[in-house]
């Protein structure tokens, strides 16, 4: 993944051509189209981008303008941008780099329209890289970050294309203009459940950055002093830094399993698929829509706070960790912007809640909805025990999802439409999609702890990153907790002080914990993660080097102040 997020150099970029496009030919293709393109992709004999999103919508995917308009006569598709809305906007690599596209488009056949389908273009020439025929590109401009990528636009002025330049593996278009259905019109979809999935990682991964960064700089760093006349201890002794940073070194490690969760179910779910079972389909969006939003949102803030507890060097690009932070939050947008995403997983998770409120038995990640009792039983709980915490974290996401459920039901009973009910609900509705989302990744954190094979004392130091993590969600989010009374002040305050031994056991383990993750300095791209530490020489040597420095006096001191301060300085 990481060399994948490598650009070629400034100005081009096929991070998309790895993660999006390819990955596109391989799900969406048949075989016949595989043999034509994929191993000129996997070889980088072509270069695609994803060319879904347009100036005037990316996330309603149905409302997409750009036509694919069937020619029995030649049995080719048109693809025409019929408005300036219906440009496509922001597709990594499409404005420079790429000479290929898959473009999403509405399908037309017959006259009629049959939705939003994946289609083969060539958008430049292989011999000069001129864009072909009919075809307008260009760079979208500077962005908050990644400006190595050139994300670009694409217009389309009556694109001929062969009708085998669909992609026929689900979907079909026989040579006379017949349409045939796929076993789900959201196969199309596929690509981006995937992508959401695999955000999981770069959340994770970008957040492992983050508190390595954090982690080692805050034991380089002394500052203040803690007794009087003693030396200036490590800004990691304080316990505000370690508040700061141990809560995101443990979500980089639960991160870090829900996505290895996340591919395995990926994996699992799209082989019975591939037999023709598409009963996992709707878990599988609704679990890698609700992950993908809740770890790229968590990752962004959690990089932020990262950044702050390194002072003004945290500030610096020589930290690395603005452009850690532009990153991750790109990822809180792309691939499906988070609060639309969330909405994806209260809309199954509010169906589910009727299932059961029918009668049916849940399974997977929802499993937990039907089997949680909805009376609280207050009392003194052990808090330092994980079955304690995951049940909590439970008890408070099904509280939360029947009580959206329930709104949602009594707005309708007062006569509302169920979307204007859906509507007003929204709010709670988010809520309760992340708290179970929430509850899913401490859930799926506590049961990796218990189970993956590792030396007995790794395993206790992991138990209480897993507890410190809970700990702090429950500290963080008290309100939902003590709202039916499933947790009491007293445990509240239990949970607060368990939480504070937790920062104080993990400090000494809190190096060893961020160097497993094994990110060469190449990668971490930060003077203040350094893996050797010596931040003070290289941040020096790092500033020489600023284009400012090239001369002692800048040429703007001959245009601007010398004059500026001269007619000052006359005045006197
Ligand atoms: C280490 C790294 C650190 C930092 C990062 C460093 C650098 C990164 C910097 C820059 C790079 C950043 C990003 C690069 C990576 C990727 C690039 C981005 C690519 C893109 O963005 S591609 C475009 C992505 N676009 C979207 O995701 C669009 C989102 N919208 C949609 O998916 C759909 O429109 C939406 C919202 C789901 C609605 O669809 P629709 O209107 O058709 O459905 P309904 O809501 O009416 O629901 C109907 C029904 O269908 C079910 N359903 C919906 N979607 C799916 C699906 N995909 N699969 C299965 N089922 C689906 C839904 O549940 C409903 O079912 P029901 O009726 O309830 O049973
Ligand atoms: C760095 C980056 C790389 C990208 N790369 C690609 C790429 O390679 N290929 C590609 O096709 N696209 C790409 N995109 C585009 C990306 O997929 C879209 O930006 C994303 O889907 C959001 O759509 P939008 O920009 O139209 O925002 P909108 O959908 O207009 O969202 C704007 C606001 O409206 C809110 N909103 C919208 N709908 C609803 C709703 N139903 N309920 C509640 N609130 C709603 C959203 O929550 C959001 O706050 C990229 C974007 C970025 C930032």
């Amino acid at each position: 993944m990481a060399a994948a997020l490598q650009t070629l150099g400034g100005g081009i970029g096929i991070t998309l051509h790895w993660i999006a496009f390819t990955p596109t030919i391989e799900q969406q293709a048949t075989e016949e189209q595989k043999k034509k393109w994929l191993k000129l992709a996997q070889d980088v004999a072509i270069v695609g981008a994803y060319a879904q999103t347009e100036m005037g919508h990316g996330t309603f995917v149905r409302g997409l303008e750009t036509t694919a308009t069937y020619d029995p006569s030649t049995q080719e598709f048109v693809i025409n941008s019929p408005t300036l809305t219906s440009t496509k906007w922001w597709p990594g690599g499409l404005g420079k780099t790429a000479n290929h596209a898959t473009v999403m488009a509405q399908l037309y056949t017959r006259g009629k329209c049959y939705g939003p389908h994946n289609f083969m273009v060539q958008i430049r020439s292989l011999e000069n890289h001129q864009p072909c025929p009919g075809v307008t590109l260009g760079d979208i401009g500077p962005k908050m970050e990644s400006n190595g990528n050139d994300n670009g636009f694409a217009r389309f002025d009556h694109v001929r294309i062969p009708r085998e330049n669909m992609l026929m593996k689900f979907a079909r278009v026989e040579a006379d203009g017949t349409y045939v259905q796929p076993p789900s019109s959201k196969l199309a979809y596929s690509n981006m459940v995937y992508l959401r999935g695999t955000f999981v990682m770069s959340a994770a991964q970008a957040l492992a950055s983050a508190t390595t960064i954090a982690v080692r700089y805050s034991c380089v760093r002394r500052q203040s002093e803690m007794k009087p006349g003693e030396p200036e201890p490590q800004i990691l002794e304080y316990q505000t830094q370690q508040y700061k940073l141990f809560p995101q070194l443990a979500a980089a490690y639960a991160f870090w399993f829900a996505s290895w969760f996340m591919t395995q179910q990926h994996g699992s779910i799209t082989g019975s698929m591939e037999k023709g079972d598409m009963s996992g389909l709707a878990e599988l969006h609704a679990l890698s829509a609700g992950l993908k939003s809740y770890t790229t949102a968590v990752t962004a803030r959690g990089i932020d706070v990262c950044r702050m507890a390194c002072g003004g060097h945290g500030y610096s690009h020589a930290s690395g960790l603005p452009a850690l932070f532009g990153g991750a939050a790109a990822l809180c947008t792309a691939e499906g912007e988070n609060t639309v995403m969330m909405l994806q997983t209260a809309r199954y998770l509010v169906k589910c809640f009727a299932q059961s409120q029918a009668g049916k038995r849940l399974t997977g990640t929802v499993a937990y909805l039907s089997a949680v009792q909805p009376s609280p039983v207050a009392g003194n709980r052990n808090m330092s025990d994980l079955g304690t915490l995951v049940a909590a974290f439970q008890h408070r996401a099904a509280r939360m999802v029947r009580h959206a459920a329930m709104q949602m039901q009594g707005e309708m009973q007062k006569g509302k439409a169920r979307e204007d009910a859906w509507n007003s609900c929204s709010v709670l509705l988010i809520k309760a999609a992340e708290a179970h989302v929430h509850s899913f990744v401490v859930r799926n954190f506590a049961e990796t702890v218990q189970t993956v094979e590792v030396d007995e004392s790794v395993r206790a130091v992991l138990t209480s990153l897993c507890q410190l993590y809970s700990l702090y969600g429950i500290t963080e989010h008290a309100g939902d907790f003590l709202k039916d009374g499933y947790l009491t002040g007293r445990d509240i305050d239990a949970a607060s002080s368990h939480l504070s031994a937790m920062l104080a056991r993990v400090r000494p383990d809190a190096v060893a914990l961020v160097d497993a993750f094994d990110l060469h300095d190449k990668i971490l791209r930060s003077v203040l993660g350094r893996y050797d530490g010596r931040v003070y020489e290289h941040l020096y040597e790092w500033a020489k080097k600023s284009p400012l420095n090239k001369s002692e006096v800048h040429e703007s001191y001959y245009k601007y102040l010398q004059p500026f301060l001269k007619s000052n300085r006359a005045k006197l």
